[in-house]
């Protein structure tokens, strides 16, 4: 039970871990408790006396999982640049364009040039702030249809979830493609199923030295399939594009920086050149679908966690709810300029990403070179995940571990721009999230117009703490069930019935 040797590797000191079976390693662990695998990992250390790092081999592959603090310190900035390559899943590898990889995946030039194009255009503060009218108008669509639920006769409970998650993905799509986006349906349907493709256990992935897998997976299929579809999809929009760039500079109009959308600065930054690797249209479609996928569910996952918590703590939200309302005296609608005074706001999203982190193992790190972490073995090849779910429900990091007490955050300096490793939900290091300043700019606007205008009711008969709070596992983790609650309007909207 203590050290997990396999044949050829009987030299090595790997972390301890479980038993196994032969064929699919630790995978039973997983699967057969019903739990989901953050949860099953926690489990796992916390029965090996809480060992910092547990190995598992899951089908084929070799997987190390870093359950404290001081372990993801080690591979998120210690070991950074060794722990800095994805691995490159068969699925993954279906849905890559022309043998490059997505932005998530191999650490190299492409990785590099794309990442510093990223955080210093596409994701930069100033991008980030250019895009404000997008998400006080996107919001205000939100208050509108929350005030029309609201307006509606009878006690029935509206799907906040679903609202929400239209909110992000219209703000997202704005921001990215533009307003003109008329397949706006094709394109949801082709990056959920994208997300079921590549979220969860896979055969093919389980087992990449197996045809049968692939052959009974039928994952490979699916990628294919999915891939070409969004690709055409991303053809057609950056098509509308240069139409309509091509339009602008015959009518000698230029341009101003604020206009420009994701796709507009990707299409400038390929005509200025000068780039290491060339930016070719399949790069742009990918990093565009990459920055949809990553940036859509999380945001969207975290709003609707932070409600149902704030349902099931009454306190709380009524200190966010005056919080809002003292400072903004009765405003018709609340702007990012309101949002500088609300401290209590911004906690109450730091304690949510810290119980509920949507990506609670990370994405996965690919150890390159064979190195020794915490006395430990760890092979080259080994795929490494760090369970920040488990680490910010430790008790060892963290009082009353396990309860929403946004206040904590007063008294401790511990934040979530990766140097405090008992709090990483964005991640560390070199592959930290790029995406941070703009998903916290969506949702502080988004919770504070929810909050300030309205006050929620559950459900006729359910007591807060009888809120559902099951999870369920996509590539974010998310509610099991739609939030449904009952707005009342305190604070009528600008332009209110
Ligand atoms: C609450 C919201 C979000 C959370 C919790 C979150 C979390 C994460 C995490 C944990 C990682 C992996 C970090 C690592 O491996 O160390 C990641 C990567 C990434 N995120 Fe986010 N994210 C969020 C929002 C966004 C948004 C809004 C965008 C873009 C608009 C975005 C773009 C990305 C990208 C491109 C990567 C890959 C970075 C790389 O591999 O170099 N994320 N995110």
């Amino acid at each position: 039970r203590k050290l997990t040797k396999k044949r050829g590797n009987d030299a090595l000191r790997l972390p301890p871990g479980p038993w196994q079976l032969p064929v699919i390693g630790s995978l039973h662990h997983l699967l057969l408790r019903g739990t989901l695998a953050h949860r099953a990992m926690a489990g796992i250390a916390r029965r090996l006396d809480g060992a910092p790092l547990i190995y598992l081999r899951l089908g084929e592959i070799p997987v190390v999982v870093a359950s404290s603090r001081d372990a993801a310190r080690e591979f998120l900035k210690t070991r950074d640049a060794n722990f800095a390559n994805r691995p490159w899943s068969s699925t993954v590898r279906t849905m890559m364009v022309d043998g490059q990889g997505l932005l998530f995946a191999r650490y190299g030039a492409l990785w590099r040039q794309m990442r510093k194009i990223t955080i210093l255009e596409l994701l930069s503060a100033r991008r980030v702030q250019s895009f404000r009218h997008v998400r006080e108008e996107e919001v205000s669509r939100l208050v509108d249809a929350v005030a029309a639920a609201a307006a509606a006769p009878g006690e029935a409970a509206m799907n906040v979830s679903e609202r929400v998650a239209v909110l992000i993905t219209d703000s997202v799509m704005r921001v990215m493609i533009g307003d003109r986006f008329e397949r706006r349906e094709e394109f949801l349907e082709g990056l959920d199923e994208a997300i079921k493709i590549t979220s969860g256990f896979n055969l093919s992935d389980l087992f990449p030295s197996s045809r049968l897998a692939r052959l009974v997976g039928g994952t490979a299929r699916r990628a294919a399939a999915n891939h070409r579809k969004n690709f055409e999809l991303m053809d057609y929009a950056i098509k509308q594009h240069e139409q309509r760039r091509a339009a602008v500079a015959a009518a000698a109009a230029d341009g101003t920086e604020e206009e420009e959308d994701l796709v507009d600065v990707l299409l400038r930054v390929q005509k200025e050149g000068g780039l290491e690797v060339p930016l070719t249209m399949g790069i742009i479609k990918a990093v565009i679908l990459d920055l949809f996928g990553a940036g859509s569910e999380t945001s969207a996952n975290t709003i609707q966690w932070a409600m149902s918590e704030l349902m099931r703590n009454p306190r709380v939200m009524h200190k966010a709810q005056a919080e809002l309302r003292d400072n903004l005296c009765g405003k018709p609608t609340v702007t990012e300029d309101d949002l500088a005074d609300l401290k209590y706001l911004k906690l109450i999203i730091r304690e949510t990403l810290r119980l509920h982190p949507s990506v609670p193992l990370l994405l996965p790190r690919e150890c390159q070179e064979s190195c020794k972490v915490m006395g430990y073995d760890i092979p080259k090849g080994t795929t490494v995940f760090v369970n920040v779910w488990a680490i910010s429900r430790d008790h060892k990091y963290w009082d009353d571990a396990e309860i929403f007490k946004p206040e904590r955050f007063e008294s401790v300096a511990v934040d979530f721009k990766g140097t405090d490793f008992e709090f990483t939900p964005f991640g560390a290091g070199r592959r930290i999230c790029p995406g941070m300043t703009f998903a916290q700019a969506s949702m502080d606007l988004a919770l504070a117009a929810l909050l300030y205008h309205f006050d929620w009711k559950l459900p006729a008969g359910l007591l807060p703490g009888e809120l559902n709070m099951e999870e369920v596992m996509g590539i974010t983790v998310r509610r099991k069930h739609d939030l449904y609650l009952r707005p009342v309007v305190r604070v009528p909207p600008q332009d209110a019935p």
